[in-house]
């Protein structure tokens, strides 16, 4: 276990991405959103198994963390849990309208209902995968009513990369939407985010098991010590943040 947790910043985990998807890194943004959606469906597996309650909200947002979630909920269908998924703002690019009819050809519940309380309290964990390390504040609707919600804390939540409305290498901002905002269990993809020293929660997972050692090397970062087919690796909350 590393002493010091290394963290990408938002500006660094865009470049990485664009190294992997590069014409010498050979990834598709599929291959990558499959592997991140794997690992946060393993994180809720540890953190929430099926018998703390099977109903799992999935809070979409549009871009690929967002998609995250919406493959998350496919593998959580499988894995016995009843997903439903809050997807406002559906994107019309192939990779998320495969994704919804995949959703769809298992007959998983969508619900966009405006009143996102509602669709909270009939559920037994909410999934921020509202915005990942692409996040400019503020917060744009009809997000903010799911922040609010999120941050009431009236469920638990697992955050996706990143506690959404958070600025991503400063964290929440000392007041107004998102300042209370302190998720139960936090997944972060590849790398924690710099904002991860102001996170409080029970539990940290590190996911997406795709990064190898010169990719790591270049970014400074470590490769999280994965234990056997696990797609995620835990780390103490507590653990000391490095300085960027
Ligand atoms: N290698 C990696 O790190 C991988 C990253 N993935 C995911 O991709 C995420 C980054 O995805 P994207 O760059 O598409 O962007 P995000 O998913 O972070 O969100 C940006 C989207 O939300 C919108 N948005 C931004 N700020 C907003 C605001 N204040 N109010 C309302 N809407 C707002 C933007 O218009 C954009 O559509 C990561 O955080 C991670 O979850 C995975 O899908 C693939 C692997
Ligand atoms: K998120």
């Amino acid at each position: 276990m590393p002493a010091v947790l290394k963290t990408l910043g938002a500006k660094a985990a865009a470049d990485l991405d664009k190294d992997l998807m590069s014409d010498e890194g050979g990834y598709s943004i599929d291959q990558l959103m499959e592997l991140a959606g794997l690992s946060v469906s393993q994180a809720i597996y540890k953190a929430h198994p099926p018998n703390s309650g099977k109903r799992i909200l999935l809070a979409c947002g549009p871009g690929n963390n967002g998609g995250d979630g919406l493959v998350a909920a496919r593998h959580l269908y499988h894995l016995g849990y009843e997903p439903i998924v809050y997807y406002p703002r559906p994107v019309h690019k192939p990779i998320y309208d495969g994704l919804v009819k995949q959703l769809h050809g298992l007959h998983i519940k969508f619900d966009d209902r405006e009143n996102f309380k509602a669709i909270a309290q009939d559920s037994d964990l909410i999934v921020d995968a509202l915005f990942g390390f692409s996040f400019q504040p503020p917060v744009r609707e009809p997000f903010d009513k799911a922040i609010e919600v999120m941050q009431s804390g009236v469920k638990p939540v697992l955050a996706v990369d990143t506690p959404s409305s958070w600025h991503v290498d400063d964290g929440p901002q000392d007041e107004g939407l998102g300042s209370k905002y302190q998720p139960d269990y936090l997944i972060s993809l590849t790398a924690a985010k710099p904002n991860v020293k102001h996170y409080k929660g029970k539990r940290h997972f590190i996911g997406g098991r795709f990064l190898g050692k010169d990719v790591a090397d270049k970014y400074g970062l470590s490769i999280p010590d994965y234990q056997g087919l696990d797609q995620i690796a835990e780390v103490p909350v507590d653990i000391k943040v490095e300085k960027l």
